[in-house]
């Protein structure tokens, strides 16, 4: 099957069942390349031929207007684009040099390795907070994991294991909302991902909760590469190394204006358009 350009591919939503091998020892980041990644709503495209490096270890912010396409790019990474029926892509995504969409590749497989944090904390309301983060491993097809002891790390990595220690047992759904989102942090550290990817994870929080999220992606950022879309400049600036500033003009595809250094962007940006994006004076 073709989409709207020569050469894109059309997705197939993912039917995945099989379990897989346990989980590896300890985190380590992996570096994620964009190559000339394009994408498409039916006929409607929506990102233009992406390049980007998402260094190992480190915090890559995008930023961008709403509807430049950050999203679609966050999901892109993970194989979660496909699951929209009318979706199409082109282009390559590599994770430490190997194509995620290679077709001898699982897609649960590079869900476990990229995993994904949502805008509005999505915890398991009435299962218990153990249960929450134990079912990481289950949606992965994790097996043979010594549970007791991935929920304490998974909590002690997220931040919340001290909060929430002597309640395991409590449903999730009775967190904070800070609390909830650090929970399902934890649900994805709990597989032992190489990335995390955060789709504006603090957008829904006040600014107590927004700090410690912040805290717990600089805390993860030795042992997780971590990619995160936000709207907020400041955020950007205070968690990440390397930002890319995305943009669609009227009726144009989303595409990266500017990328490099958190420094360099906010410092001295090359492109007027990122300055004056940075600054606040549109978008
Ligand atoms: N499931 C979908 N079906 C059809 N079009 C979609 C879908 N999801 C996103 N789009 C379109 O793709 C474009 C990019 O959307 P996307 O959500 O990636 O942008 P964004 O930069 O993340 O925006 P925001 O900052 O508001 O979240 C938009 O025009 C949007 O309407």
């Amino acid at each position: 099957m073709t989409s709207p350009d020569s050469g894109a591919t059309t997705l197939a939503p993912a039917a995945e069942t099989q379990p897989l091998p346990a989980q590896s020892a300890g985190g380590r980041g992996s570096t994620l390349t964009a190559e000339t990644v394009s994408a498409w709503f039916g006929t409607h495209k929506v990102l233009e031929r992406v390049d980007l490096v998402m260094a190992a270890n480190s915090v890559t912010a995008l930023i961008g207007p709403s509807g430049c396409g950050k999203s679609t790019f966050l999901r892109i990474l993970n194989r979660m684009h496909e699951l929209v029926p009318s979706a199409q892509l082109a282009g390559r995504v590599l994770l430490d040099g190997e194509d995620i969409y290679d077709s001898a590749r699982r897609p649960i497989e590079t869900r476990r390795r990229v995993g994904m944090v949502f805008q509005k904390p999505n915890p398991f309301p009435a299962m218990s907070i153990y249960d929450n983060v134990v079912a990481g491993l289950k949606l992965t097809g994790v097996r043979n994991a010594d549970k007791d002891a991935v929920v304490e790390s998974s909590l002690t990595r997220a931040g919340l294991w001290t909060e929430v220690r002597n309640r395991l047992r409590q449903p999730g759904g009775a967190l904070s909302g800070g609390q909830q989102q650090r929970l399902c942090i934890a649900r994805s550290l709990a597989v032992d991902p190489d990335v995390l990817l955060m789709d504006e994870p603090c957008s829904a929080l006040d600014p107590t909760s927004t700090r410690r999220i912040e805290d717990t992606i600089g805390e993860l950022r030795d042992e997780v590469t971590i990619v995160i879309v936000t709207h907020n400049m400041q955020q950007a600036q205070r968690v990440s190394d390397h930002c890319a500033f995305f943009l669609a003009a009227e009726n144009t595809p989303g595409h990266i204006v500017e990328a490099g250094p958190t420094t360099a962007i906010f410092g001295a940006p090359r492109d007027p358009r990122t300055a004056d994006y940075v600054a606040g004076r549109f978008g």
